[in-house]
C-alpha cells in the first residue's frame, strides 16, 4: 500500500464512521460492552486502559461503566508533551460522572491529572481506523499507540471497531504494534490465543 493509498483509506473510513447515525453508534457501544462482559480477559484484568471516544469511534461509555461496576481500575489516555507518548490517568466513579476533561487540540478530551506508564495496564482497549485478519492496526496517524507500546508490555491489546473497519490486508510497518483481538458489535475476532494474556 502506497502512502497515498493509506491516506485515502484513512479518509474513507473516517467519513464512513462520521456518516453513522448516533443511534447506530450508541447501539454499537452497548453491543461491544455486552460481548466484552463474557470475555475472560475482562474478568482477569485489574488495570484497564481505555480511550475516551471521539471522532465517531465506537463509544466507550458502556465499557467504562461496566468496568467501574466490576471494581476495575480504569485509566484514560493523555498525550505526554515531551515524548508524545500516552500516559494513563486513573478515574474513579465520581470523576467519571463529573466528566471534567480538557479539550486537546487534536479534537478529543483528556483527563488533567498526572498519569502512569502503560506498564501497569493488564488490558488496553484501543481506538483504530482499520485492522486486518492478522491483527495489524492503522490509527489516526499520530503514532501515539505505536510509540507507547514500543517496548514489551504485558497488556492484552484489544481494538474496538465497527465491522466495516476490517480491511483486506494492511502492510505492517516496523514500528506498528499488532493487536491481540478486535471487538466489533458482532463479536470478538482473536488474533492470538488467550494463553498469551499476562505475557511475561
Ligand atoms: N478517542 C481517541 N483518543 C485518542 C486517539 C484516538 O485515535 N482516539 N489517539 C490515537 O492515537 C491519540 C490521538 N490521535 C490523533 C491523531 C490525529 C488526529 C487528527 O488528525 N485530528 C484531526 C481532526 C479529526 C476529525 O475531526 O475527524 C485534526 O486535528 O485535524 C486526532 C487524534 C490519543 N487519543
Ligand atoms: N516507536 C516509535 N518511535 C518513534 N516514532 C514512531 C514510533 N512509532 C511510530 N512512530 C511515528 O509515528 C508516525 C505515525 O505512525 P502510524 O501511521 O503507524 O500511526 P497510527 O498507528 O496510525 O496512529 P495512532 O497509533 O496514533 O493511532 C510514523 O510515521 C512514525 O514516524
Amino acid at each position: 500500500m502506497t502512502p497515498e493509498q493509506l491516506k485515502l483509506l484513512r479518509k474513507q473510513l473516517r467519513q464512513q464512521r462520521r456518516s453513522l447515525a448516533l443511534r447506530t453508534r450508541q447501539q454499537a457501544g452497548r453491543k461491544v460492552s455486552q460481548h466484552l462482559r463474557r470475555q475472560a480477559v475482562l474478568h482477569q484484568a485489574r488495570h484497564i486502559g481505555i480511550y475516551l471516544s471521539a471522532f465517531s469511534e465506537v463509544p466507550t461509555q458502556s465499557i467504562i461503566n461496566l468496568g467501574l461496576k466490576l471494581h476495575k481500575k480504569i485509566y484514560l489516555p493523555q498525550i505526554r508533551n515531551f515524548d508524545q507518548k500516552l500516559r494513563w490517568v486513573r478515574i474513579n466513579r465520581q470523576q467519571w460522572q463529573n466528566r471534567r476533561f480538557s479539550s486537546h487540540k487534536l479534537g478529543m478530551h483528556e483527563p488533567r491529572q498526572r498519569g502512569i506508564s502503560v506498564n501497569r495496564l493488564d488490558l488496553l482497549i484501543m481506538p483504530l481506523l482499520a485492522f486486518d485478519r492478522h491483527g495489524s492496526r492503522v490509527g489516526m496517524g499520530g503514532g501515539y499507540y505505536d510509540r507507547t507500546l514500543w517496548k514489551k508490555h504485558k497488556a492484552y491489546r484489544l481494538g474496538l471497531a465497527y465491522e466495516f473497519q476490517q480491511a483486506e490486508q494492511l502492510d505492517r510497518k516496523p514500528w506498528d504494534q499488532p493487536l491481540d483481538a478486535v471487538l466489533t458489535p458482532s463479536g470478538l475476532i482473536s488474533f492470538t490465543s488467550q494463553k498469551s494474556f499476562y505475557k511475561t
